[in-house]
């Protein structure tokens, strides 16, 4: 359902992704990991058309809905105005999926979404982004600043999402072990560039992945361009 190929985007002389080619089956949960600066925000701007590609393309059939790195909530806004602003573009006024799917929203509607805890806030954020009826959500930072117990219930409703709606799923996340479990396949991104990309079980055994990313050796040189699933 989304074809990235060859996608070069630069911001000015900078060069921020550098010939990435991606895709997503329907129903799909893909998880985008690598480290600061990686390109992987970009990536995620430029499917939801919010970055211009310099050359490459981006195609998806069905709608894309995007959480935002750090929520970016309308403080003085009730936890329903929120929500109501993510039906914009299909005049969806109706929250009665959103709040079925994440009943917590339902006691906080009235409340002013500035208030709200981390995970409240990025509850609501996910709950905007599903006002679209996407069939792709496009997740930036899931567990950025907040508590395991907090991001383990939101990785819940994402699975749920997954399972009953057949939402497919770009997750961008720090936290590889999270991406790891919550998302079948995951593409790793270094500098611009996928430097692996294949089953995430099958990535969680490779020693490049291991060293780069659970710490046990340090930096991540050791991944190179266009490594396939290591074996
Ligand atoms: N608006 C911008 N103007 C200029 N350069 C930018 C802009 N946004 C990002 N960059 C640069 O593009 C590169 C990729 O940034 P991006 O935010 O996509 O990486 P990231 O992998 O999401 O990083 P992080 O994990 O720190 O959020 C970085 O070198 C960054 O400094």
């Amino acid at each position: 359902m989304l074809r990235i190929d060859d996608l070069v985007v630069r911001y000015g002389a900078a060069v921020a992704l550098d010939g990435v080619s991606l895709h997503l089956d329907a129903g799909e949960m893909v998880a985008l990991v690598g480290p600061n600066g990686a390109g992987k925000s970009t990536l995620l701007n430029a499917v939801s058309g919010l970055v211009p590609a310099a050359s490459g393309s981006v195609t998806c059939e069905g709608r894309i809905a995007q959480v935002p790195e750090g929520r970016q909530m309308f403080p003085d806004m009730t936890v329903e105005d929120n929500l109501v602003l993510g039906g914009w573009s299909i005049r969806n006024r109706d929250l009665s999926e959103v709040l079925d799917l994440l009943p917590d929203l339902v006691r906080l509607r009235k409340a002013k979404a500035g208030r709200l805890s981390g995970g409240q806030q990025q509850m609501v954020a996910i709950g905007r982004a599903l006002m679209a009826k996407p069939d792709l959500l496009a997740i930036d930072e899931l567990s950025l600043g907040l508590a395991p117990l907090v991001v383990a219930e939101l990785a819940e409703h994402l699975r749920f999402l997954n399972r009953d709606r057949g939402t497919a799923i770009l997750l961008v996340e720090q936290e590889v072990s999270l991406a790891f479990d919550l998302c079948p396949r995951t593409c790793v991104l270094e500098a611009g560039r996928v430097v692996a990309a294949g089953p995430s079980a099958e990535l969680a055994e490779s020693e490049a992945v291991r060293r780069a990313y659970f710490g046990d050796l340090g930096v991540a040189g050791e991944l190179r361009a266009d490594t396939e699933v290591p074996a």
